[in-house]
Protein backbone atom coordinates (compact mmCIF):
# COMPACT_ATOMS: atom_id res chain seq x y z
CA UNK A 1 0.00 0.00 0.00
CA UNK A 2 1.58 3.19 -0.76
CA UNK A 3 0.50 6.95 -0.68
CA UNK A 4 2.59 8.87 -2.94
CA UNK A 5 2.14 12.76 -3.97
CA UNK A 6 2.40 14.56 -7.57
CA UNK A 7 2.37 17.48 -6.57
CA UNK A 8 4.97 19.33 -3.99
CA UNK A 9 2.82 21.88 -2.65
CA UNK A 10 0.23 18.89 -1.23
CA UNK A 11 3.07 17.04 0.14
CA UNK A 12 4.48 19.76 2.09
CA UNK A 13 1.19 20.98 3.85
CA UNK A 14 0.63 17.10 4.19
CA UNK A 15 3.69 16.38 5.93
CA UNK A 16 3.20 19.72 8.31
CA UNK A 17 0.27 18.29 9.01
CA UNK A 18 0.90 14.89 9.68
CA UNK A 19 4.09 16.30 11.85
CA UNK A 20 1.48 17.73 14.33
CA UNK A 21 -1.07 15.40 14.49
CA UNK A 22 2.14 12.90 14.89
CA UNK A 23 3.52 15.13 18.03
CA UNK A 24 -0.07 15.16 19.67
CA UNK A 25 -0.27 11.38 19.92
CA UNK A 26 -2.98 11.21 17.04
CA UNK A 27 -2.18 8.41 14.93
CA UNK A 28 -1.41 6.35 18.13
CA UNK A 29 -4.63 7.13 19.88
CA UNK A 30 -6.91 7.03 16.71
CA UNK A 31 -5.94 3.22 16.16
CA UNK A 32 -6.62 2.65 19.65
CA UNK A 33 -10.19 4.14 19.35
CA UNK A 34 -9.73 7.12 21.44
CA UNK A 35 -13.42 8.55 21.00
CA UNK A 36 -11.85 12.10 22.14
CA UNK A 37 -10.08 12.99 19.15
CA UNK A 38 -13.23 15.16 17.34
CA UNK A 39 -13.65 17.35 20.62
CA UNK A 40 -16.24 16.87 23.06
CA UNK A 41 -19.61 17.64 21.68
CA UNK A 42 -18.47 14.73 19.16
CA UNK A 43 -17.19 12.25 22.03
CA UNK A 44 -20.65 10.29 22.43
CA UNK A 45 -21.12 9.26 18.37
CA UNK A 46 -17.08 8.77 17.78
CA UNK A 47 -17.31 6.17 21.36
CA UNK A 48 -20.23 4.03 19.44
CA UNK A 49 -18.82 4.63 15.93
CA UNK A 50 -15.19 3.07 15.64
CA UNK A 51 -15.82 -0.77 15.59
CA UNK A 52 -13.98 0.04 11.44
CA UNK A 53 -10.52 -0.06 12.60
CA UNK A 54 -10.83 -3.10 14.04
CA UNK A 55 -12.76 -5.27 11.80
CA UNK A 56 -9.87 -6.84 9.52
CA UNK A 57 -9.69 -8.85 12.77
CA UNK A 58 -12.82 -9.34 14.42
CA UNK A 59 -15.05 -9.69 10.56
CA UNK A 60 -12.93 -13.11 10.47
CA UNK A 61 -15.16 -14.59 12.96
CA UNK A 62 -17.98 -13.77 9.90
CA UNK A 63 -16.49 -16.11 7.70
CA UNK A 64 -17.81 -19.64 8.85
CA UNK A 65 -21.45 -18.42 9.36
CA UNK A 66 -21.02 -16.91 5.35
CA UNK A 67 -19.44 -20.28 3.99
CA UNK A 68 -22.30 -21.54 5.11
CA UNK A 69 -25.13 -19.37 3.70
CA UNK A 70 -22.91 -19.23 0.71
CA UNK A 71 -22.94 -23.59 0.37
CA UNK A 72 -26.88 -23.10 1.37
CA UNK A 73 -27.68 -20.84 -1.65
CA UNK A 74 -25.33 -22.82 -4.32
CA UNK A 75 -27.23 -25.85 -3.24
CA UNK A 76 -30.05 -24.35 -4.07
CA UNK A 77 -28.83 -23.12 -7.06
CA UNK A 78 -29.53 -19.37 -6.12
CA UNK A 79 -27.18 -17.62 -8.65
CA UNK A 80 -28.88 -14.25 -9.21
CA UNK A 81 -28.23 -12.35 -6.11
CA UNK A 82 -29.86 -8.85 -4.78
CA UNK A 83 -28.81 -7.02 -2.59
CA UNK A 84 -31.40 -4.33 -1.81
CA UNK A 85 -29.56 -1.11 0.57
CA UNK A 86 -29.22 2.19 0.58
CA UNK A 87 -25.49 3.56 0.58
CA UNK A 88 -22.96 1.89 3.01
CA UNK A 89 -25.22 -0.93 2.62
CA UNK A 90 -24.79 -1.18 -1.02
CA UNK A 91 -22.21 0.61 -2.11
CA UNK A 92 -18.91 -1.60 -0.67
CA UNK A 93 -20.51 -4.69 -2.40
CA UNK A 94 -20.75 -2.68 -5.43
CA UNK A 95 -17.23 -2.24 -5.96
CA UNK A 96 -16.32 -5.60 -4.43
CA UNK A 97 -18.18 -7.50 -6.82
CA UNK A 98 -17.08 -5.41 -9.77
CA UNK A 99 -13.60 -5.95 -9.14
CA UNK A 100 -13.89 -9.55 -8.13
CA UNK A 101 -16.49 -9.84 -11.86
CA UNK A 102 -18.95 -11.49 -9.45
CA UNK A 103 -22.07 -10.48 -10.83
CA UNK A 104 -24.54 -8.10 -8.23
CA UNK A 105 -28.32 -7.07 -8.60
CA UNK A 106 -27.93 -3.47 -6.48
CA UNK A 107 -31.06 -2.41 -5.79
CA UNK A 108 -30.87 1.45 -4.23
CA UNK A 109 -33.50 2.88 -6.21
CA UNK A 110 -36.84 3.64 -6.36
CA UNK A 111 -37.48 3.70 -9.94
CA UNK A 112 -40.27 1.30 -10.62
CA UNK A 113 -38.47 0.72 -13.81
CA UNK A 114 -35.27 -0.37 -12.60
CA UNK A 115 -37.00 -2.35 -9.55
CA UNK A 116 -39.03 -4.07 -12.08
CA UNK A 117 -36.23 -5.26 -14.31
CA UNK A 118 -34.58 -6.62 -11.24
CA UNK A 119 -37.82 -8.55 -10.06
CA UNK A 120 -37.86 -10.07 -13.69
CA UNK A 121 -34.80 -11.38 -14.22
CA UNK A 122 -34.40 -14.65 -12.61
CA UNK A 123 -36.67 -14.84 -9.74
CA UNK A 124 -36.80 -18.60 -9.29
CA UNK A 125 -32.92 -18.14 -8.92
CA UNK A 126 -32.85 -14.54 -6.90
CA UNK A 127 -31.82 -14.24 -3.33
CA UNK A 128 -32.46 -11.30 -1.57
CA UNK A 129 -30.11 -9.87 0.99
CA UNK A 130 -31.99 -7.32 2.66
CA UNK A 131 -29.26 -4.63 3.81
CA UNK A 132 -30.08 -1.72 6.41
CA UNK A 133 -28.40 -1.33 9.58
CA UNK A 134 -30.98 1.24 11.15
CA UNK A 135 -33.70 -1.39 10.01
CA UNK A 136 -35.89 1.80 8.95
CA UNK A 137 -34.70 3.07 5.47
CA UNK A 138 -37.88 3.57 3.68
CA UNK A 139 -36.17 2.71 -0.16
CA UNK A 140 -34.75 -0.70 1.70
CA UNK A 141 -38.63 -1.27 3.75
CA UNK A 142 -40.27 -1.53 0.46
CA UNK A 143 -37.79 -3.67 -1.70
CA UNK A 144 -38.31 -6.30 1.01
CA UNK A 145 -41.97 -5.95 0.65
CA UNK A 146 -42.00 -5.83 -3.41
CA UNK A 147 -40.30 -9.00 -3.28
CA UNK A 148 -42.15 -11.07 -0.19
CA UNK A 149 -44.81 -10.48 -2.31
CA UNK A 150 -43.39 -11.37 -5.53
CA UNK A 151 -42.21 -14.34 -3.97
CA UNK A 152 -45.31 -15.38 -2.56
CA UNK A 153 -46.97 -14.78 -5.92
CA UNK A 154 -44.56 -17.18 -7.54
CA UNK A 155 -45.48 -19.88 -4.79
CA UNK A 156 -42.28 -19.39 -3.58
CA UNK A 157 -41.57 -18.83 0.51
CA UNK A 158 -39.94 -15.96 1.06
CA UNK A 159 -38.37 -17.44 4.28
CA UNK A 160 -35.75 -19.29 1.88
CA UNK A 161 -35.21 -16.29 0.12
CA UNK A 162 -34.42 -13.52 1.99
CA UNK A 163 -31.52 -12.85 4.24
CA UNK A 164 -31.11 -10.19 6.12
CA UNK A 165 -28.28 -8.05 7.79
CA UNK A 166 -28.72 -5.47 10.33
CA UNK A 167 -27.67 -4.07 13.80
CA UNK A 168 -28.63 -5.85 16.72
CA UNK A 169 -32.50 -4.85 18.35
CA UNK A 170 -33.05 -3.32 14.83
CA UNK A 171 -37.15 -3.09 13.71
CA UNK A 172 -35.43 -5.25 10.66
CA UNK A 173 -34.10 -7.87 12.99
CA UNK A 174 -37.38 -8.14 14.51
CA UNK A 175 -39.32 -8.59 11.71
CA UNK A 176 -36.59 -10.88 10.34
CA UNK A 177 -36.86 -13.30 13.67
CA UNK A 178 -41.03 -13.20 12.89
CA UNK A 179 -40.49 -13.78 9.73
CA UNK A 180 -38.01 -17.20 9.86
CA UNK A 181 -35.62 -15.05 7.75
CA UNK A 182 -31.66 -15.86 7.45
CA UNK A 183 -29.72 -12.97 9.76
CA UNK A 184 -26.25 -11.95 10.00
CA UNK A 185 -26.01 -8.96 12.37
CA UNK A 186 -23.42 -6.40 12.10
CA UNK A 187 -21.59 -5.02 14.50
CA UNK A 188 -23.33 -1.90 16.04
CA UNK A 189 -19.79 0.26 17.01
CA UNK A 190 -19.50 0.55 13.00
CA UNK A 191 -21.25 3.48 11.06
CA UNK A 192 -22.64 2.60 7.46
CA UNK A 193 -20.29 4.48 5.51
CA UNK A 194 -17.29 2.83 7.68
CA UNK A 195 -19.06 -0.54 7.45
CA UNK A 196 -17.23 -2.18 4.29
CA UNK A 197 -15.40 -4.59 5.52
CA UNK A 198 -17.92 -5.65 7.92
CA UNK A 199 -21.16 -8.11 7.46
CA UNK A 200 -22.37 -5.23 5.06
CA UNK A 201 -19.57 -5.30 2.49
CA UNK A 202 -19.25 -9.24 3.08
CA UNK A 203 -22.55 -11.15 3.15
CA UNK A 204 -23.50 -10.07 -0.11
CA UNK A 205 -20.22 -9.98 -1.90
CA UNK A 206 -19.69 -13.39 -0.61
CA UNK A 207 -23.23 -14.53 -1.92
CA UNK A 208 -22.03 -13.05 -5.31
CA UNK A 209 -18.99 -14.74 -5.13
CA UNK A 210 -16.29 -12.84 -4.17
CA UNK A 211 -13.55 -14.13 -2.51
CA UNK A 212 -14.03 -12.08 1.00
CA UNK A 213 -11.33 -13.57 3.13
CA UNK A 214 -8.72 -12.07 0.74
CA UNK A 215 -10.41 -8.43 1.61
CA UNK A 216 -9.21 -8.98 4.94
CA UNK A 217 -6.09 -10.09 4.99
CA UNK A 218 -5.46 -7.66 2.65
CA UNK A 219 -6.82 -4.52 4.98
CA UNK A 220 -5.21 -6.86 7.88
CA UNK A 221 -1.82 -6.52 5.95
CA UNK A 222 -1.95 -2.70 6.98
CA UNK A 223 -3.56 -2.58 9.75
CA UNK A 224 -0.47 -2.45 12.13
CA UNK A 225 0.96 0.64 10.59
CA UNK A 226 -2.44 2.69 11.59
CA UNK A 227 -0.85 3.43 14.74
CA UNK A 228 2.76 5.07 13.15
CA UNK A 229 3.92 8.04 12.69
CA UNK A 230 5.62 7.44 9.80
CA UNK A 231 4.81 5.60 7.11
CA UNK A 232 1.02 5.14 7.70
CA UNK A 233 -0.83 5.27 4.54
CA UNK A 234 -4.10 6.50 6.21
CA UNK A 235 -2.20 9.66 7.82
CA UNK A 236 -0.58 10.69 4.90
CA UNK A 237 -3.89 10.43 2.88
CA UNK A 238 -5.92 12.21 5.68
CA UNK A 239 -3.51 14.44 5.99
CA UNK A 240 -3.32 15.32 2.61
CA UNK A 241 -6.66 15.72 2.22
CA UNK A 242 -7.44 17.85 5.42
CA UNK A 243 -4.10 20.39 4.82
CA UNK A 244 -5.55 20.58 1.02
CA UNK A 245 -8.98 21.59 2.27
CA UNK A 246 -8.02 23.87 4.66
CA UNK A 247 -5.68 25.63 2.34
CA UNK A 248 -9.07 26.25 -0.02
CA UNK A 249 -8.52 23.02 -2.22
CA UNK A 250 -11.93 21.02 -1.16
CA UNK A 251 -13.14 19.86 -4.68
CA UNK A 252 -11.78 16.30 -4.52
CA UNK A 253 -11.66 14.42 -8.28
CA UNK A 254 -11.43 11.29 -7.68
CA UNK A 255 -10.09 8.98 -11.01
CA UNK A 256 -9.21 5.27 -10.99
CA UNK A 257 -9.50 4.51 -15.06
CA UNK A 258 -6.23 2.47 -14.62
CA UNK A 259 -6.59 0.45 -11.86
CA UNK A 260 -7.87 -3.04 -11.03
CA UNK A 261 -10.22 -1.62 -8.72
CA UNK A 262 -14.22 -0.86 -10.16
CA UNK A 263 -15.54 1.41 -8.67
CA UNK A 264 -14.02 2.87 -5.85
CA UNK A 265 -14.90 7.09 -6.09
CA UNK A 266 -18.67 5.91 -5.94
CA UNK A 267 -17.47 4.50 -2.36
CA UNK A 268 -15.24 7.41 -1.60
CA UNK A 269 -17.94 9.49 -2.78
CA UNK A 270 -20.26 8.72 0.07
CA UNK A 271 -17.37 8.79 2.97
CA UNK A 272 -15.85 11.96 2.27
CA UNK A 273 -19.31 13.60 1.32
CA UNK A 274 -21.09 12.60 4.29
CA UNK A 275 -18.45 12.62 6.74
CA UNK A 276 -17.33 16.04 5.92
CA UNK A 277 -19.97 17.98 4.65
CA UNK A 278 -21.19 20.03 7.45
CA UNK A 279 -21.31 23.15 9.54
CA UNK A 280 -20.73 25.01 6.25
CA UNK A 281 -17.38 22.82 5.70
CA UNK A 282 -15.99 20.12 3.70
CA UNK A 283 -14.74 18.34 0.65
CA UNK A 284 -16.69 17.84 -2.06
CA UNK A 285 -15.67 14.51 -3.80
CA UNK A 286 -16.57 14.89 -7.99
CA UNK A 287 -16.46 11.26 -9.70
CA UNK A 288 -16.60 11.00 -13.88
CA UNK A 289 -14.55 13.92 -13.87
CA UNK A 290 -11.37 14.61 -15.89
CA UNK A 291 -9.32 16.38 -13.42
CA UNK A 292 -9.75 20.48 -14.02
CA UNK A 293 -6.89 23.33 -13.47
CA UNK A 294 -9.04 25.09 -10.79
CA UNK A 295 -7.07 26.04 -8.07
CA UNK A 296 -9.94 24.57 -5.66
CA UNK A 297 -9.55 20.86 -6.68
CA UNK A 298 -6.87 17.90 -5.91
CA UNK A 299 -6.83 14.70 -7.70
CA UNK A 300 -7.00 11.71 -6.08
CA UNK A 301 -6.28 9.05 -7.95
CA UNK A 302 -6.63 5.30 -7.25
CA UNK A 303 -4.03 3.23 -8.41
CA UNK A 304 -1.23 4.37 -11.26
CA UNK A 305 -1.59 7.98 -12.93
CA UNK A 306 -1.30 11.30 -12.91
CA UNK A 307 -2.55 13.16 -9.65
CA UNK A 308 -2.17 15.28 -6.74
CA UNK A 309 -2.32 12.10 -4.57
CA UNK A 310 -1.81 8.75 -5.44
CA UNK A 311 -3.09 5.62 -3.59
CA UNK A 312 -2.04 2.45 -4.95
CA UNK A 313 -3.07 -0.81 -3.08
CA UNK A 314 -5.32 -4.21 -3.03
CA UNK A 315 -8.97 -2.76 -2.50
CA UNK A 316 -9.43 -4.27 1.14
CA UNK A 317 -6.57 -2.05 2.49
CA UNK A 318 -8.22 0.65 0.15
CA UNK A 319 -11.32 0.15 2.36
CA UNK A 320 -9.40 0.96 5.82
CA UNK A 321 -6.93 3.56 4.35
CA UNK A 322 -9.48 5.72 3.11
CA UNK A 323 -11.72 5.11 6.44
CA UNK A 324 -8.31 6.41 8.61
CA UNK A 325 -7.71 9.28 6.25
CA UNK A 326 -11.09 10.34 6.38
CA UNK A 327 -11.29 10.18 10.37
CA UNK A 328 -7.98 12.33 10.08
CA UNK A 329 -9.33 14.50 7.67
CA UNK A 330 -12.01 15.18 9.84
CA UNK A 331 -10.37 16.38 12.83
CA UNK A 332 -7.92 18.76 10.49
CA UNK A 333 -11.21 20.35 9.45
CA UNK A 334 -12.70 20.65 13.12
CA UNK A 335 -16.47 18.44 11.82
CA UNK A 336 -17.43 14.98 13.51
CA UNK A 337 -16.90 12.68 10.73
CA UNK A 338 -19.39 10.00 12.08
CA UNK A 339 -22.32 11.93 11.52
CA UNK A 340 -24.76 12.79 9.19
CA UNK A 341 -26.97 15.54 10.03
CA UNK A 342 -28.63 17.42 7.22
CA UNK A 343 -29.57 13.51 5.95
CA UNK A 344 -33.06 13.81 7.67
CA UNK A 345 -34.05 16.98 6.07
CA UNK A 346 -35.31 15.55 2.81
CA UNK A 347 -36.70 12.40 4.43
CA UNK A 348 -39.05 14.58 6.61
CA UNK A 349 -40.18 16.39 3.42
CA UNK A 350 -40.83 13.48 1.76
CA UNK A 351 -42.78 11.88 4.19
CA UNK A 352 -44.85 14.74 4.48
CA UNK A 353 -45.65 15.54 1.30
CA UNK A 354 -46.49 11.74 1.01
CA UNK A 355 -49.07 12.41 4.72
CA UNK A 356 -50.18 15.57 3.36
CA UNK A 357 -50.94 14.85 -0.08
CA UNK A 358 -53.25 11.81 1.08
CA UNK A 359 -54.56 9.86 -2.27
CA UNK A 360 -54.67 13.31 -4.82
CA UNK A 361 -51.75 14.10 -6.35
CA UNK A 362 -48.27 15.39 -4.89
CA UNK A 363 -47.63 19.85 -4.95
CA UNK A 364 -45.46 19.56 -7.93
CA UNK A 365 -46.60 23.22 -9.31
CA UNK A 366 -47.04 24.41 -12.82
CA UNK A 367 -44.44 24.32 -15.19
CA UNK A 368 -42.25 27.43 -15.78
CA UNK A 369 -42.50 26.62 -19.71
CA UNK A 370 -42.61 23.45 -21.53
CA UNK A 371 -40.14 22.36 -23.89
CA UNK A 372 -41.08 19.46 -26.03
CA UNK A 373 -40.59 16.14 -23.86
CA UNK A 374 -39.04 18.70 -20.86
CA UNK A 375 -41.05 20.33 -18.62
CA UNK A 376 -39.16 23.11 -16.43
CA UNK A 377 -40.18 23.60 -12.68
CA UNK A 378 -38.52 26.12 -10.22
CA UNK A 379 -37.15 29.72 -10.87
CA UNK A 380 -34.77 30.54 -13.22
CA UNK A 381 -33.29 34.02 -13.90
CA UNK A 382 -33.76 36.00 -17.20
CA UNK A 383 -37.11 34.47 -18.73
CA UNK A 384 -35.45 31.24 -20.30
CA UNK A 385 -37.35 30.22 -23.48
CA UNK A 386 -36.10 26.79 -23.36
CA UNK A 387 -33.93 24.25 -22.07
CA UNK A 388 -31.01 25.23 -23.16
CA UNK A 389 -31.43 28.66 -21.96
CA UNK A 390 -31.96 27.37 -18.47
CA UNK A 391 -29.36 25.35 -18.52
CA UNK A 392 -27.45 28.43 -19.51
CA UNK A 393 -29.03 30.41 -16.65
CA UNK A 394 -27.66 27.43 -14.04
CA UNK A 395 -24.10 27.68 -15.07
CA UNK A 396 -24.24 30.84 -14.81
CA UNK A 397 -25.56 31.21 -11.18
CA UNK A 398 -22.73 29.06 -10.28
CA UNK A 399 -20.66 30.60 -8.06
CA UNK A 400 -16.33 31.15 -8.21
CA UNK A 401 -16.03 28.71 -5.45
CA UNK A 402 -19.38 26.52 -6.44
CA UNK A 403 -20.42 23.42 -8.40
CA UNK A 404 -23.56 22.18 -10.13
CA UNK A 405 -24.98 19.22 -8.96
CA UNK A 406 -27.31 17.18 -12.19
CA UNK A 407 -29.26 14.53 -9.75
CA UNK A 408 -31.38 12.22 -11.92
CA UNK A 409 -34.40 10.50 -10.49
CA UNK A 410 -34.03 7.78 -13.09
CA UNK A 411 -33.62 4.19 -14.03
CA UNK A 412 -29.74 3.90 -14.02
CA UNK A 413 -29.85 0.71 -16.80
CA UNK A 414 -32.52 2.46 -19.14
CA UNK A 415 -29.38 3.94 -21.18
CA UNK A 416 -28.54 0.11 -22.23
CA UNK A 417 -32.20 -0.59 -23.66
CA UNK A 418 -30.77 1.74 -26.52
CA UNK A 419 -31.11 -0.26 -29.79
CA UNK A 420 -27.70 -1.38 -31.10
CA UNK A 421 -26.20 -3.67 -33.76
CA UNK A 422 -24.41 -7.06 -33.19
CA UNK A 423 -22.30 -5.82 -35.95
CA UNK A 424 -21.05 -2.76 -34.30
CA UNK A 425 -17.87 -2.55 -32.32
CA UNK A 426 -17.56 -2.11 -28.45
CA UNK A 427 -16.87 1.58 -29.44
CA UNK A 428 -19.99 1.97 -31.20
CA UNK A 429 -22.32 0.48 -28.72
CA UNK A 430 -20.72 2.57 -26.12
CA UNK A 431 -21.21 5.55 -27.83
CA UNK A 432 -24.92 4.67 -28.73
CA UNK A 433 -25.49 3.50 -24.50
CA UNK A 434 -23.59 6.97 -23.70
CA UNK A 435 -26.32 9.27 -26.49
CA UNK A 436 -29.06 7.81 -23.79
CA UNK A 437 -27.82 8.05 -21.06
CA UNK A 438 -28.09 10.90 -18.44
CA UNK A 439 -25.00 10.92 -16.80
CA UNK A 440 -23.72 11.93 -20.19
CA UNK A 441 -24.74 15.61 -19.18
CA UNK A 442 -22.19 15.59 -16.67
CA UNK A 443 -19.61 15.71 -19.59
CA UNK A 444 -21.47 18.23 -21.51
CA UNK A 445 -22.30 20.52 -18.96
CA UNK A 446 -18.41 20.44 -17.58
CA UNK A 447 -17.35 21.67 -20.82
CA UNK A 448 -19.25 25.11 -20.35
CA UNK A 449 -17.59 25.87 -16.94
CA UNK A 450 -14.57 25.79 -15.22
CA UNK A 451 -16.37 24.77 -12.22
CA UNK A 452 -16.93 21.21 -10.87
CA UNK A 453 -20.27 19.46 -11.82
CA UNK A 454 -21.32 16.37 -10.12
CA UNK A 455 -23.48 13.58 -11.48
CA UNK A 456 -25.68 11.49 -8.81
CA UNK A 457 -28.66 8.57 -9.21
CA UNK A 458 -31.33 9.58 -6.75
CA UNK A 459 -32.42 8.30 -4.27
CA UNK A 460 -29.13 6.99 -4.23
CA UNK A 461 -27.54 10.05 -3.94
CA UNK A 462 -29.29 11.31 -1.13
CA UNK A 463 -27.33 8.68 1.08
CA UNK A 464 -23.83 10.07 0.03
CA UNK A 465 -23.59 13.75 -1.12
CA UNK A 466 -26.73 14.65 -0.28
CA UNK A 467 -25.27 15.45 2.95
CA UNK A 468 -22.74 17.71 1.64
CA UNK A 469 -25.44 19.37 -0.74
CA UNK A 470 -27.12 20.70 2.26
CA UNK A 471 -24.41 20.65 5.03
CA UNK A 472 -21.40 21.44 3.08
CA UNK A 473 -20.44 25.08 1.79
CA UNK A 474 -23.70 26.68 0.25
CA UNK A 475 -22.22 26.88 -2.99
CA UNK A 476 -23.70 24.14 -4.65
CA UNK A 477 -26.10 25.01 -7.72
CA UNK A 478 -28.77 21.88 -8.84
CA UNK A 479 -30.35 20.57 -11.22
CA UNK A 480 -32.72 17.34 -10.83
CA UNK A 481 -34.29 15.30 -13.41
CA UNK A 482 -37.04 13.44 -13.29
CA UNK A 483 -39.48 11.11 -15.62
CA UNK A 484 -42.47 10.00 -16.14
CA UNK A 485 -43.69 6.16 -14.94
CA UNK A 486 -45.09 4.49 -17.77
CA UNK A 487 -45.68 1.18 -15.41
CA UNK A 488 -45.23 1.40 -11.59
CA UNK A 489 -44.79 -0.69 -8.71
CA UNK A 490 -46.79 -1.28 -5.29
CA UNK A 491 -45.34 -1.11 -2.35
CA UNK A 492 -47.41 -3.74 -0.33
CA UNK A 493 -48.61 -2.15 2.86
CA UNK A 494 -47.90 1.22 2.01
CA UNK A 495 -50.04 3.52 0.52
CA UNK A 496 -47.73 4.74 -2.05
CA UNK A 497 -46.37 3.26 -5.45
CA UNK A 498 -42.51 3.32 -5.83
CA UNK A 499 -43.42 6.03 -8.56
CA UNK A 500 -44.60 8.37 -6.30
CA UNK A 501 -42.27 7.35 -3.70
CA UNK A 502 -39.49 8.52 -6.32
CA UNK A 503 -41.80 11.80 -7.19
CA UNK A 504 -41.99 12.78 -3.19
CA UNK A 505 -37.87 12.14 -2.39
CA UNK A 506 -36.88 14.40 -5.58
CA UNK A 507 -40.26 17.27 -4.30
CA UNK A 508 -38.75 16.70 -0.83
CA UNK A 509 -35.08 17.39 -1.00
CA UNK A 510 -35.84 20.24 -3.74
CA UNK A 511 -37.88 22.03 -0.59
CA UNK A 512 -34.23 21.40 1.40
CA UNK A 513 -32.63 22.71 -1.07
CA UNK A 514 -34.18 26.29 -2.35
CA UNK A 515 -35.17 26.38 1.85
CA UNK A 516 -31.62 27.16 1.65
CA UNK A 517 -32.13 29.57 -0.99
CA UNK A 518 -29.95 27.74 -3.35
CA UNK A 519 -30.65 28.17 -6.65
CA UNK A 520 -32.67 24.30 -7.81
CA UNK A 521 -34.60 23.13 -10.87
CA UNK A 522 -36.29 20.50 -11.68
CA UNK A 523 -36.47 19.17 -15.42
CA UNK A 524 -39.35 16.44 -15.66
CA UNK A 525 -39.37 14.36 -18.94
CA UNK A 526 -42.63 13.92 -19.76
CA UNK A 527 -41.01 10.65 -22.09
CA UNK A 528 -38.22 9.68 -20.49
CA UNK A 529 -36.44 8.26 -23.63
CA UNK A 530 -37.14 11.29 -26.06
CA UNK A 531 -36.72 13.46 -22.80
CA UNK A 532 -32.78 12.42 -22.37
CA UNK A 533 -32.05 12.60 -25.83
CA UNK A 534 -33.72 16.39 -26.05
CA UNK A 535 -31.59 17.57 -22.74
CA UNK A 536 -27.78 16.01 -24.44
CA UNK A 537 -29.14 17.85 -27.61
CA UNK A 538 -29.57 21.09 -25.71
CA UNK A 539 -26.28 20.63 -23.51
CA UNK A 540 -24.33 20.09 -26.84
CA UNK A 541 -25.49 23.01 -28.55
CA UNK A 542 -24.87 25.35 -25.78
O1 LIG B 1 -28.10 1.02 6.48
P1 LIG B 1 -29.21 1.97 6.65
O2 LIG B 1 -29.54 2.23 8.09
O3 LIG B 1 -30.41 1.56 5.85
O4 LIG B 1 -28.74 3.35 6.09
C1 LIG B 1 -28.42 3.58 4.75
C2 LIG B 1 -27.92 5.00 4.61
O5 LIG B 1 -28.91 5.84 5.18
C3 LIG B 1 -28.66 7.16 5.54
O6 LIG B 1 -29.04 7.98 4.49
C4 LIG B 1 -27.27 7.52 5.94
O7 LIG B 1 -27.07 8.87 5.75
C5 LIG B 1 -26.24 6.70 5.22
O8 LIG B 1 -24.99 6.93 5.81
C6 LIG B 1 -26.59 5.24 5.26
O9 LIG B 1 -25.58 4.50 4.66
Amino acid sequence: MSVTFGDDAVAEKAAEAARELAAEGVPQALASGDPTLWGPPAEAEAAIRLGWLSLPLTSRELIPEITNLVEKAQAEHLDHVVLAGMGGSSLAPEVICATADAPLTVLDTTDPGQVLRALRDRLDRTILVVASKSGGTVETDSHRRVYEQAFRDAGIDPADRIVVVTDPDSPLEQLAIEAGYNIILADPNVGGRYSALSAFGLVPSALAGADVASLLDEAGAVHPLLAEDEGNPGLELGTALGAAALAGRDKLVLEDSLSEINGLPDWIEQLIAESTGKQGRGVLPVVGADPGEARDELTAVIGPGEGGVRVEGPLGAQFLIWEYATAVAGRILGIDPFDQPNVAESKANTTRLLESAGEGPLPVGEPLLVDGPVEVYGEVPGQPKNVAAVLTALLRQIPGDGYLAVMAYLDRLAAFDAPVSEEDSFEEMADTWAAADPATLRALLALRTDRPVTFGWGPRFLHSTGQYHKGGPQNGVFLQITGAVTEDVPVPGKPYTLGRLQLAQALGDLGALTGRARPAVRLHLTDRVAGVAHLLHAAREL
